[in-house]
């Protein structure tokens, strides 16, 4: 069944390049979503993409409990090289069609593109978010999900050992990037283990007191919670079924190599606060911010509002991911 309410795809008057908008659902507010630009076999594959990931967006949004819908943009690069020229062509012709929309879809960085880009869309309207410090952006959106992934954390730790505290406990965080060493620095009284595939990140986390393991070796780690912060598919059927830990909940995108992931961990008794939730706190927060004009402390009252969300969705029948989706169609149809 067709779920979408629009997609639009164009081949750019200045640089020949097919640009595409998807506009899932827009029952709670404008249609939000980052702007992928990359190369793709064919423009089929795009589009099942930016279909995709637009219906993703709506349930990011519906579960995060924010007044926007699911979106997505695509540029779907031709085999030519993407001069700073073709570039600033294609950014153009993109931000033509992101205007057309007339503020019911706004559009974000994703991978292919950053805050400068957003400079380009919004020369055609204020139709983009996530535009740098310099031009009245709330900059890095690092801070916010790291407080987010704490504040899921919270949740998560009640649920599973019956309080927030973690003193005598064991986390292990595997990525020790932006968000990752905010969050280690964010937990107070448990014993942190970090891991990076960057080995120049070892002695930065020997100096704050973390313990270190080798990237390889970091899902065998016997521990009380496991914080995935480096990259997608971490979670797969082998690594469920090793992985020795009570709780996992982090900020990485797409954790889970297939859904049926979320049913065997489910079936080892490991709590998986889905991504989807754990990750919000930046876009939430920077929205917040950008778009709907609230100040530090009101944006920050809706990130940290990923607490009560993870607290909703964590007890009952069926995985979390199944009841953040559940929660997620609700909120779309209500
Ligand atoms: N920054 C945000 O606001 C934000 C928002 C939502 C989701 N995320 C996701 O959270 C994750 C972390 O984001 P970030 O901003 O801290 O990124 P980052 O690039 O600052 O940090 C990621 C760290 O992971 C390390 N790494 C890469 N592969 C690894 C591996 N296999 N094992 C261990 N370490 C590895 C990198 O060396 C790096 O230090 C990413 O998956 C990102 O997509 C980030």
């Amino acid at each position: 069944m067709w779920e979408h309410e629009e997609l639009v795809v164009r081949r750019g008057a200045r640089s020949g390049i097919t640009t595409m908008v998807a506009a899932h659902s827009r029952v709670l507010g404008p249609a939000i979503g980052g702007c992928r630009m990359k190369r793709y076999p064919q423009v089929g594959a795009a589009i099942d993409d930016v279909l995709r990931l637009a219906r993703a967006m709506s349930h990011k949004c519906a579960v995060a409990g924010v007044p926007y819908g699911g979106g997505k943009s695509v540029i779907a690069l031709d085999e030519r090289p993407l001069t700073p020229e073709l570039r600033r062509a294609v950014l153009l012709d993109h931000a033509d069609l992101i205007a057309s929309f007339g503020g019911s879809y706004l559009a974000g960085p994703d991978i292919g593109t950053g805050p400068d880009d957003m400079l380009v869309f919004r020369e055609k309207g204020p139709y983009a978010f996530c535009v740098p410090e310099s031009h009245g952006g709330v900059g890095s959106s690092s801070v916010p999900t790291a407080t987010g992934v704490l504040a899921a954390l919270r949740a998560g730790a009640r649920q599973v050992f019956g309080g927030e505290d973690l003193t005598g406990r064991r986390v292990v965080i595997s990525g020790f990037g932006a968000v990752g060493a905010r969050v280690a620095q964010g937990i107070e009284g448990a014993e942190i283990i970090v891991s990076d595939v960057d080995e120049t990140k070892r002695s930065a986390a020997a100096g704050l007191g973390l313990g270190w393991v080798e990237p390889s070796e970091a899902l065998q780690v016997k521990a009380d919670v496991f914080i995935p912060a480096a990259v997608g598919g971490v979670l797969s059927p082998e690594t469920a079924s090793e992985l020795d830990v009570a709780l996992i909940v982090g900020p990485a995108n797409n954790q889970l190599t297939e859904d049926s992931v979320a049913d065997l961990l489910d079936e080892r008794g490991i709590v998986w606060v889905p991504d989807v939730v754990a990750s919000a706190g930046g876009i939430v927060y920077t929205l917040a911010r950008e778009v709907d004009g609230l100040d530090h402390a009101a944006a920050s009252a809706r990130v940290e509002a990923i607490e009560s969300t993870v607290a909703e969705i964590l007890p009952g029948p069926g995985t979390p991911l199944s009841r953040a989706l559940a929660l997620a169609e609700q909120r779309l149809r209500s």
